[in-house]
């Protein structure tokens, strides 16, 4: 398939520079606030300094006392703008970063999504943005605080008294050289945590969707059982991991919390040679753990990043996922207007992922659907009808020959434009979250009150639309209202016909719905195919015997072309489709009719 090349990889740094004003003053905040943090310590040693003197100035113990108290205060307004400006450029990324997915996931083919699977297609749109959002709105202020404050406190205490400030260091080289082994291995120990929470993930979905069928047929036993057995494995997992690490992470965390053993010894020593003044040994005593203390919070930040750097991988597999290809003449395309006729000049096409010896989807295939005319695709399961109707909106794009709209390959024209020209009914009708009124202004999103009734009325869905419990404000989607299939039809050509769109693809849908709401399908379809270049795949020949052109496919090639009374004469597949489904409409005729004397 030919794709367009793909963009440079997203980095944190990337992920930064899409808020780097609020993130920067967020950064800044931060480490002021940090520094401050500890100018109130150095104002109680000046005061200790003060009132150790021989005649204290009370004015100026008082003066610093105040002055204490402003930087407190000082640092929590930082603080708290910090956290605001963090919060907020977290925010304007995760919107940036979502929005651009999004953007890459309509421009990618539809094999990408088959091939990544929903699962974790969701879990990167969703969790994984919000990891970089969690990332940004605390993680970059703390990290920035806790490598400031260790400097800082440095500054404070060799400006007080240089042997002491090193002795607070001592614990430190020895600490980095157990991190240092505990940090080995912990990038593969991460991939194996994902990989298990990953197997139980799949138990649980598993479990879950398959309710049903455990229920039926009486699996809770087994299915309960594997679900156990990979919870169980997690447990098995965490209990070897904290076994392993337990003895090395406490003497990390102790090390960096201990430098006062060291500290105060040390102090009480030199002030007994009286080579140090009280106040000087307060100030250690209150600050020396400092130096050391924050750097646990850079360890566990660091511990993160794994995990991030395997979130921002997943990212950039959407981000940098190849999309159709444009060719280079698609903005100079004069737009086409009317006629929207549509024609397959010697297609071939496979989709992904099949074998080298399978037989490709569509196969030299040509047709052509005239401008404003109905042209139905009838042949048998798997002969190619659905792959066409994907080729024309390129969800996916020939491999080889050319699908053209109004004359133009459809790699020529602005895909925008080209997708503003179809509009589509499917079998699968799908509702999204939101309202009847919600569901229908996808097609147009500006369309007025009258657009929308209007459009409803032709679809027939006016009527059972007013009847619903709270009428065009009824919430439709996974927890709305149940509509049955036709009026789920309904609503769909509704759609199309809102949309207005001078091409209309069609997947013939009434094959399971009842009588009457066969008839206002029917009825309402005919409606949407008014003044339309209609594509139809049918899926029953009697829907057909009135289309402007007929297609009939076999094995992805055109079997025959024409009208019906033509190709029931010359086109030996059509003539047997036709009577096979005549049969069966007898079969199903004398079977109804031979029910109610079956009965006891
Ligand atoms: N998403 C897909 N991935 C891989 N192969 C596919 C996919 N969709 C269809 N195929 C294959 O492509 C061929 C044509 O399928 P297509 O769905 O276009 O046929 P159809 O005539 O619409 O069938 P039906 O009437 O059963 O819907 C078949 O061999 C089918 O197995």
């Amino acid at each position: 398939m030919k794709t367009a090349s793909a963009g440079p990889a997203l980095g944190f740094g990337a992920l930064m520079r899409m808020a780097p004003v609020s993130l920067a003053a967020a950064a800044l905040l931060a480490t002021a606030s940090a520094a401050l943090s500890l100018a109130p310590f150095w104002m109680l040693y000046r005061i200790a300094l003060e009132l150790a003197a021989a005649q204290p100035d009370v004015a100026q113990v008082r003066h610093l006392a105040l002055l204490a108290l402003a930087l407190v205060l000082a640092r929590w307004l930082l603080m708290a703008l910090s956290h605001g400006f963090a919060h907020w450029g977290a925010f304007a990324v995760l919107y940036r970063l979502r929005l651009a997915l999004a953007q890459r996931l309509l421009r990618v083919p539809m094999g990408f999504f088959a091939r990544q699977g929903s699962g974790v297609l969701r879990k990167t749109v969703i969790d994984d943005t919000q990891a970089m959002e969690g990332f940004l709105a605390h993680m970059l202020p703390d990290a920035s605080a806790a490598a400031t404050v260790p400097l800082a406190a440095l500054a404070l205490l060799f400006m007080a008294d240089w042997r002491l400030a090193l002795a607070s260091l001592v614990p430190l080289p020895v600490a980095l050289l157990f991190q240092i082994r505990m940090l080995r291995g912990s990038a593969a120990r991460m991939h194996e945590w994902h990989e298990v929470q990953g197997r139980i993930a799949g138990r649980i979905v598993e479990y879950l969707r398959g309710m049903p069928v455990v229920k039926v047929f009486g699996l809770s036993a087994r299915a309960f059982g594997d679900f156990a057995q990979a919870i169980e494995g997690t447990v098995h997992w965490v209990e070897r991991y904290a076994s392993s690490s337990a003895a090395g992470w406490a003497v990390f965390v102790g090390l960096l919390t201990a430098n006062l053993v060291v500290v105060a010894p040390l102090a009480a020593w030199l002030h007994a040679r009286g080579e140090v003044d009280t106040a000087t040994v307060l100030l250690f005593l209150l600050v020396a753990p400092a130096v050391l203390q924050p750097l646990l919070r850079l360890t566990f930040a660091f511990g993160e990043q794994a995990r991030r750097a395997e979130a921002l991988l997943r990212l950039n597999t959407v981000l940098q996922a190849p999309t159709l290809a444009e060719t280079p003449a698609a903005p100079n395309l004069p737009v086409p207007t009317e006629p929207h006729g549509i024609a397959f000049e010697n297609v071939g096409f496979s989709y992904e992922g099949r074998g080298e010896y399978e037989a490709p989807a569509l196969n030299t295939l040509g047709f052509e659907a005239p401008a404003g005319g109905v042209t139905a695709l009838v042949g048998p399961s798997g002969s190619g009808k659905s792959t066409i109707a994907r080729l024309v909106p390129r969800l996916f794009d020939v491999n080889t020959g050319c699908v053209r709209v109004a004359g133009h390959d459809v790699r020529d024209w602005p895909p925008d434009e080209l997708l503003s020209r179809i509009a589509i009914v499917f079998q699968e009708v799908m509702l999204f979250h939101g309202t009847v009124r919600d569901n229908l202004r996808i097609a147009r999103p500006d369309a007025d009150e009258a657009a929308l009734r209007a459009a409803a009325r032709a679809a027939r869905a006016l009527d059972f639309i007013e009847r619903l419990p709270q009428g065009w404000e009824t919430p439709l989607g996974e927890r709305g209202a149940r509509l049955s299939g036709g009026e789920r039809q309904r609503l769909s050509i509704a759609r199309a016909l809102l949309k207005d769109a001078p091409i209309l693809l069609l997947d013939e849908a009434t094959a399971h719905a009842d009588a009457e709401s066969e008839w206002l399908i029917q009825e309402a379809l005919a409606e949407a195919c008014r003044g339309r270049t209609v594509l139809m795949i049918a899926h029953r020949l009697q829907t057909v015997v009135d289309a402007d052109h007929i297609v009939v496919l076999d094995a992805g090639r055109v079997a025959g072309q024409g009208r019906h009374h033509a190709l029931l004469a010359d086109c030996p597949l059509y003539r047997r489709l036709w009577d096979d489904q005549q049969q069966a409409g007898d079969w199903q005729l004398v079977d109804r009719r031979a029910l109610p004397e079956q009965r006891p």
